[in-house]
């Protein structure tokens, strides 16, 4: 079985201190080192609270995380690159000195050619605080990807990033992952922007991780059924409308769908993630590369 990037047992955050809402709860997955992640979720559900935890920048309220194989992930800063919301940088530093001082906070790794060519568009004289979001966005990439990190945690990275500058650095990103077998686990709300780039899928939604796994194998795990009203079953329904006599239904397959009762397609991603954001009562699903196993039971294996 490939190494582990992310093992999370039990994981749960609440926020202060009493009676305050679970942000995580209950949440066990892995996702394998070396894979593209898309972290998906609506406003609200965890993504970023699960990305801190990650990055070791908040201890878990119960339940574990271990990261690259450490359970002490704010340990490991040397190779985790850590880009949230927010996008910290200091904002009397210009650009060029704000790259000189990522080589030397990690001299041994720093990825001079890379840091330069993401931060090229930027006016390298210009103070960070007079920099605008999307370029604020960009600088703090070519300091995560400058790092040349094992893994990369990347809060809604493209979000105020022009289109043209989320293309290039979306394939910035791939060519680093395809290169460096870096792991990158990206939340984004755009999920047109996911489908092509990802080859793993966590969905988080209440707190909880609702699917994970392969993003092939998720989509392949599902069917779109179309025919007259009729039993769905042995399928688990996780969608179903119907308009006239015609049943539209996403379905998790149960064994092999009947073609000759039902026109039958696979959904896309974006489909498939709407239809269980819509409905919060489908059962989760982790494909087995995203089963946490107990270390003993891996032990003993
Ligand atoms: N510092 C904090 N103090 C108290 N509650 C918080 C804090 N940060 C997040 N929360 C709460 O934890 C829950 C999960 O928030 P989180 O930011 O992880 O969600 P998210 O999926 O990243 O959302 P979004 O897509 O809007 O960025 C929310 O109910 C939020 O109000």
């Amino acid at each position: 079985m490939t190494g582990s990037a992310i093992e999370a047992n039990g994981l749960g955050m609440k926020y202060g201190r009493g009676a305050g809402r679970w942000a995580l709860r209950d949440c066990s997955f892995r996702l394998p080192a070396g894979r593209v992640c898309a972290l998906v979720g609506p406003n609200g559900a965890g993504k970023s609270t699960l990305l801190a935890l990650a990055a070791g920048l908040l201890g878990p309220t119960e339940g574990s995380v271990r990261v690259l194989g450490s359970d002490a992930p704010g340990a490991l800063r040397e190779r985790i690159a850590y880009v949230s919301q927010d996008k910290p940088l200091y904002p009397q530093l210009t650009v060029a000195d704000t790259l000189w001082a990522g080589q030397e906070l990690n001299p041994a790794s720093w990825d001079r050619a890379t840091a330069d060519r993401v931060a090229s568009p930027l006016p390298q004289h210009a103070k960070v605080r007079t920099l605008s979001g999307g370029q604020r966005t960009r600088l703090a990439l070519a300091l995560a990807l400058g790092k040349r990190p094992s893994l990369m945690l990347l809060d809604e990275p493209m979000a105020d990033l022009d289109p043209l500058a989320r293309h290039q650095l979306m394939g910035t990103l791939m060519a680093e992952a395809a290169e460096h077998s870096t792991t990158i686990v990206m939340s984004s709300h755009i999920l047109t922007e996911l489908e092509g780039a990802c080859d793993y899928v966590l969905l988080v939604d209440g707190g909880r991780v609702r699917l994970g796994g392969e993003t092939d194998d998720i989509v392949a795990a599902h069917a779109v059924l179309t025919g007259q009203a009729g039993d769905l079953a042995p399928h688990t329904v996780v969608e179903s409308r119907t308009t006239g006599r015609q049943l539209t239904a996403l379905v998790r397959k149960e064994g092999p769908v009947d073609d000759t009762a039902w026109d039958v397609t696979e959904p896309s991603l974006e489909e498939l993630l709407l239809a269980h954001l819509r409905s919060p009562d489908a059962p989760p699903l982790l494909t087995p590369s995203a089963h946490h196993e107990t270390r003993e039971a891996v032990a003993s294996a």
